[in-house]
């Protein structure tokens, strides 16, 4: 049986006038993998920035609808954006780590929620950065920038550092598209990896990257969802016309 982490029901995102997210409901299980599919400019990113609120950094966005996680509204007034980021972490397109330490990139959001003991924080470091997959790469040179390190092992650190605060829920958006083949494909393997434990949502370009990583896939076009079903079943026997030319490659 699915066990759905987090859902949206009928979830609009307007900027100013522009409805970029229309009527959107859709459910997030732990230990599965969502791939958001669609031309540019279909609401993809949107829809993923909204799951975590970092679309309230944009002055004319607005929501209308439900972001569930259990019983709670993730918009509403009272939520604590800060913890609420902790559940659910992002992995964006461009490895931006801080101009830190590797270690520092990990150890900075464990101790800003509060642990300071360096053993457990040592811990924490060493087990993100295994998870990462980026651990014997790294071992040795903790304390060297994290600008050091490769554009692909930059992107796993990245993906460690969201990982040292125990989040939920994943989001990452065309996490593997700024990298060479090979740091994608390790990208790719970490995916399936990290979703023994965690809920991840992506959005990807990569028709293959979604049908290599994902159970669940959501077509978007033109803000609405098209289609949305077993990845298996929408890439071999899609219902939507529209769903099967994109995937197709007939446009997009
Ligand atoms: N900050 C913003 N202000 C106004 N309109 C925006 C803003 N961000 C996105 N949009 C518009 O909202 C729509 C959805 O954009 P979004 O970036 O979510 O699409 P996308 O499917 O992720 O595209 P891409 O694949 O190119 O990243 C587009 O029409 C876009 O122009």
């Amino acid at each position: 049986m699915r066990n759905i982490v987090m859902s949206t029901k009928d979830l609009n995102v307007f900027y100013g006038e522009k409805h970029a997210v229309k009527s959107l409901s859709l459910d997030f299980a732990t230990k599965e993998v969502t791939a958001l599919i669609g031309p540019s400019g279909c609401g993809k990113s949107t829809f993923l920035r909204s799951l975590n609120r970092m679309n309230d950094l944009i002055a004319d966005a607005r929501i209308t609808g439900e972001i569930r996680i259990g019983d709670e509204d993730i918009n509403h007034p009272k939520t604590d954006v800060v913890l609420l980021r902790q559940k659910i972490g992002m992995v964006w397109q461009r490895p931006n780590p801080f101009h830190k330490s590797i270690y520092e990139n990990i150890a900075f959001g464990p101790r800003y929620h509060g642990i300071r003991d360096k053993r457990k924080l040592d811990e924490i470091v060493e087990s993100s950065l295994r998870k990462a997959a980026l651990w014997e790469e790294t071992k040795d040179r903790l304390n060297r920038s994290a600008l050091s390190l490769s554009g692909g092992q930059q992107q796993r650190l990245c993906i460690a550092r969201s990982i040292a605060v125990s989040p939920d829920i994943i989001l990452m958006d065309e996490p593997a598209s700024a990298l060479d083949p090979v740091s994608s494909a390790k990208v790719e393997e970490l995916i399936t990896e990290l979703k023994q434990e965690y809920c991840i949502v992506i959005v990807t370009h990569n028709m293959q990257q979604a049908a290599r990583v994902s159970d669940y896939t959501a077509f978007f076009l033109m803000g609405e969802m098209v289609e949305y079903g077993a990845t298996d079943q929408i890439f071999t026997n899609p219902e939507d016309k529209r769903t099967h030319d994109y995937i197709s490659g007939r446009f997009g």
